[in-house]
């Protein structure tokens, strides 16, 4: 998937902005608070439905105004589509997918396949288990087409479960409901546990290029013991539940874990090294996407330089045009860029004050 056209009104410091971006690279340069990330956002709102600096749609909006909109055309066979996503200060949301009112973001997120490598990108490994699921449930949501489904079927039974523990009903009430929660919980383990398998040598191949110094093992959680059958840990745990009021083990507790040398890597490798780890992750996920289903991803890559070296940006960039996708990319400035851009498909942007300026003309490799 790659936009060929993007519009904004009203978002963060842009008033109203088009771009008519690349197939390939696409940089965006300009000083610091120029509106760089808020493009990137804009982006990633339209296939997330949501930011990724805030939850408040309020703080997004440009101040003074009620709603932003974002449009965009996304090249698909045979035709392209129209997509719109508009947020008012109220809480609305207005998405149009194809000329038509949708009622979910799922339609617009299958649409738009989305990786985000920015500065504080590192936290999907330093943060909590719940960064890691979600990082796997991206993977299963475009490669599974049941996965949505069996997801959310869980989600509803795990709430409905944590309710009734908060209620403190007694354990044949629990057991009724516990049958369909583990049903849908086994389901959807197998759809995990089949995706970190396929994914952690496609992670390791890259991250072996970028960091040629460590061998990384990945390790499947699936949100309880090895040992015990899901019945059984929810069955023992009744009381303990019932004491805390929500079910401590289970499917919604799952996540991957990553080790060199024998240490979790987020106790091992340098900010940089995590960095380019999380890039390694990201782009696996682009890359078996595109394997499997021949979908490809967007990626949104903030502030290039932070906390790259040379060599490393320049093993980024080989990945990131062997791709093929289309890529934005923020930079203060184009030599941070250095020789690394030499796809001729890509275009420069300079980005001042809200204003979004398309440099003609410009072969971006310097
Ligand atoms: N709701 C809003 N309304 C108007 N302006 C806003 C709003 N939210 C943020 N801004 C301003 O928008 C600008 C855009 O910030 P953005 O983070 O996109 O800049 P950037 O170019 O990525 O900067 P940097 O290089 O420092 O990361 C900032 O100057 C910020 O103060």
């Amino acid at each position: 998937m790659a936009l060929l056209n993007l519009q904004l009104k009203d978002f963060r410091n842009i008033r109203h902005a088009r771009l008519v971006p690349a197939p390939g690279i696409n940089l965006l340069v300009g000083p610091n608070g120029s509106g760089k990330t808020s493009i990137l956002e804009a982006i990633h709102y339209l296939g997330f439905g949501r930011s990724f600096r805030t939850h408040l749609t309020g703080r997004v909006i440009l101040q003074g105004e009620q709603a932003f909109t974002l449009f965009a055309r996304v090249a698909r066979e045979p035709e392209s589509l129209p997509v719109g996503l508009s947020k008012t200060r109220g809480g609305g949301t207005r998405l149009k997918v194809g000329g038509r009112i949708a009622d979910r973001l799922a339609d617009l997120a299958h649409i738009l396949p989305i990786q985000l490598i920015h500065p504080e990108g590192y936290n999907l490994l330093t943060g909590g288990p719940k960064l890691r699921r979600a990082y796997l449930d991206w993977g299963l949501f475009y490669s599974h087409r049941e996965f949505f489904a069996a997801w959310g079927r869980f989600r509803r039974l795990l709430k409905q479960r944590n309710a009734l523990l908060r209620q403190q009903r007694p354990w044949r009430e629990l057991s009724y409901w516990d049958t369909q929660l583990v049903a849908a919980g086994e389901q959807l383990t197998g759809f995990r546990q089949q995706y970190a398998e396929a994914i952690s040598p496609v992670i390791r191949d890259i991250a072996t290029d970028f960091l040629p110094e460590f061998d990384f093992t990945f390790d499947f959680f699936r949100g309880w013991d090895r040992q015990s059958e899901l019945a059984r840990v929810l069955e023992q745990g009744y009381e303990r539940d019932l004491s805390l009021g929500y079910t401590q083990s289970g499917p919604h507790k799952a996540e991957i874990r990553i080790k060199a040398r024998g240490m979790p890597v987020q106790d091992l490798l340098s900010r940089g090294q995590l960095k380019l780890l999380v890039c390694a992750m990201r782009l696996a996920q682009g890359l078996y996407l595109k394997q499997q289903s021949g979908q490809d991803c967007i990626f949104l890559i903030d502030d290039f330089a932070s906390e790259l070296d040379e060599q490393k940006r320049s093993l980024l960039a080989e990945r990131l045009n062997q791709l093929g996708a289309q890529v934005f990319i923020s930079a203060i400035d184009i030599t941070q860029l250095g020789q690394m851009i030499t796809r001729d498909n890509s275009k420069l942007f300079h980005v001042k004050q809200g204003e979004i300026t398309e440099n003609p003309g410009v072969r971006v490799s310097q």
